[in-house]
Parts: C-alpha cells; sequence; structure tokens
C-alpha cells in the first residue's frame, strides 16, 4: 500500500487516489507576502486536558498520540471555524536530515519536522463521519526548528522504544499537547486536504508562524522509528512528508499583520 518510498510514495498516490490532483490539496508553500490580513479571524481557542490522552502508537507512517474524543474536554473553537473541533490526535512528519522534512513550507523553506494537532467538527458524530466533509477537521500545523532540547518532546520519545514498529502502541498518559505550542499563535489559514491517503479535502488548515524547538539529537531519536513490522526488513521513519501542492487560485489569509 502507500508509503514514502519512491515505488509507493507521494508521486505514485494519484493512482489509487484521483483526488491527489484536486482542487485544494495539502500541503502548500506558505508565501508570506501573498497573504491577506483578515482582521475578521479571531485568535485560535484551544482547550486540552491532559486526562483525555489514551495512547501513542506507530501507525506505519508516523507516531501518533491519540485522545479521547467522546466529550468537548479537548477543543478548537475559534479562529477561522466556527463550532466547536474536538482533538481527535496529533502526529509528525520528519526528514532523513535536519535540512527537510515539513509538509508546509515558508517562502520555500523547509523545516526539519511539523506537527498536526487533528481535531473534528462537532456537528457530525464521529471522526470517521467528518474526515471527508469539506468542512470535517481543522488540523493546526506547527513547524519544528532545531534548537534547544524540548522536554515536552522528550516525553514522547521515551516512549519510542516500545513503538520501535510498525503497528504498535502502549499507554501514554496525563500528556498536555499545549505544551507543545508556542507561545504566540498568529496563524495562516487556507482550505485543504489530508496530507496522506486518502487525501481528503476536509481540512480547515491552520498553521502557526512561529516554530516550537526541538534539539538535533531529539530529532535523531524521531529516525529510529521503523516504517517497517517486527520481522521485517527494518526501514527507518525518516521523509514521510508529502511536498507543497498546486495552490490553483487559493487564498490563504493571515491572522495578523
Ligand atoms: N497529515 S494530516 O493531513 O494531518 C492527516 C490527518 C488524519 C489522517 N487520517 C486519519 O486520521 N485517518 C483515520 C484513521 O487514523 C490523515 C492525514
Ligand atoms: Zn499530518
Amino acid at each position: 500500500s502507500w508509503g514514502y518510498e519512491a515505488t509507493n510514495g507521494p508521486s505514485k498516490w494519484g493512482a489509487s487516489f484521483p483526488i491527489a490532483n484536486g482542487d485544494r490539496q495539502s500541503p502548500i508553500d506558505i508565501v508570506p507576502g501573498n497573504a491577506s490580513h483578515d482582521p475578521g479571524l479571531k485568535p485560535l481557542k484551544l482547550k486540552y486536558d491532559p486526562s483525555t490522552c489514551l495512547e501513542i502508537l506507530n501507525n506505519g507512517h508516523s507516531f501518533q498520540v491519540t485522545f479521547a474524543d467522546d466529550t468537548d474536554s479537548s477543543t478548537l473553537t475559534d479562529g477561522p471555524i466556527s463550532g466547536t473541533y474536538r482533538l481527535k490526535q496529533f502526529h509528525f512528519h520528519w526528514g532523513a536530515t535536519d535540512d527537510r522534512g515539513s509538509e508546509h513550507t515558508v517562502q520555500g523553506a523547509k523545516f526539519p519536522a511539523e506537527l498536526h494537532l487533528v481535531h473534528w467538527n462537532t456537528k457530525y458524530a464521529s471522526f470517521g463521519e467528518a474526515v471527508n466533509k469539506p468542512d470535517g477537521l481543522a488540523v493546526v500545523g506547527v513547524f519544528l526548528k532545531i534548537g534547544n532540547e524540548n522536554a515536552h518532546l522528550q516525553k514522547l520519545i521515551d516512549k519510542f522504544s516500545v513503538i520501535t514498529n510498525a503497528k504498535t502502541q502502549t499507554t501514554f498518559v496525563d500528556f498536555n499537547p499545549a505544551t507543545l505550542l508556542p507561545g504566540c499563535l498568529d496563524y495562516w489559514t487556507y482550505l485543504g486536504s489530508l496530507t496522506t491517503p486518502p487525501l481528503y479535502e476536509s481540512v480547515t488548515w491552520i498553521v502557526l508562524k512561529h516554530q516550537i524547538t526541538v534539539s538535533s539529537a531529539q530529532m535523531a531519536k524521531f529516525r529510529t522509528l521503523l516504517f517497517s513490522s517486527n520481522g521485517e526488513a527494518p526501514c527507518c521513519m525518516e521523509n514521510n512528508y508529502r511536498p507543497p501542492q498546486p495552490l490553483k487560485g487559493r487564498v490563504v489569509r493571515a491572522s495578523f499583520k
């Protein structure tokens, strides 16, 4: 099935998922000079309850932290969206080296990694119902840049030895995703898609302007995870990012001047 190798990677996804060539695909290159400041955009309102954190898993494409989403305990409201969106999971994309790895780029600049906090619109009954609706999902994207060791990311990294292989998981409780956000929540927003198959055009993207830090040694730990399952030839989990897609006339709005 799909992956990130030459044989099954982003350039091949269109064969099985024709929406790959659609009009609102993600990620994109964000050009700040072309983004229009919208004074009507509200500040993001993120309310996260650490007790909704359930587990950390390797799904063969990334590692993911999953949350209980049966109540409005961990939600995204305001910002560019209307209504209430519940946090379902967060995951990352990263490179084989520190010079690439993010999915969105900023005026062509790549970051070593990108965090995605995935929320679904509670006007639908579940994530599964929301995932293919045009207003179904809202994903907050946060760029990682190389700098000081990040103690909050280290809590995730400390679990990697137990989820090295694809399709493994372990308990992970009392983690506050807000610790992975920068102090300033200024953002760019545009209408896009899932960045992995099935590539549904269901995402209101909210990409933060400010980054969080990760050390180079911590990035090296990300690359100790495997795309492969136990017993298969080990294949390092790295370069699990889709490159920027055509803007096709879309407008990117900025929440800041
Ligand atoms: N990289 S991304 O656009 O944030 C993304 C988020 C969720 C999905 N898919 C998903 O959550 N499917 C439900 C089973 O995990 C795919 C891509
Ligand atoms: Zn993602």
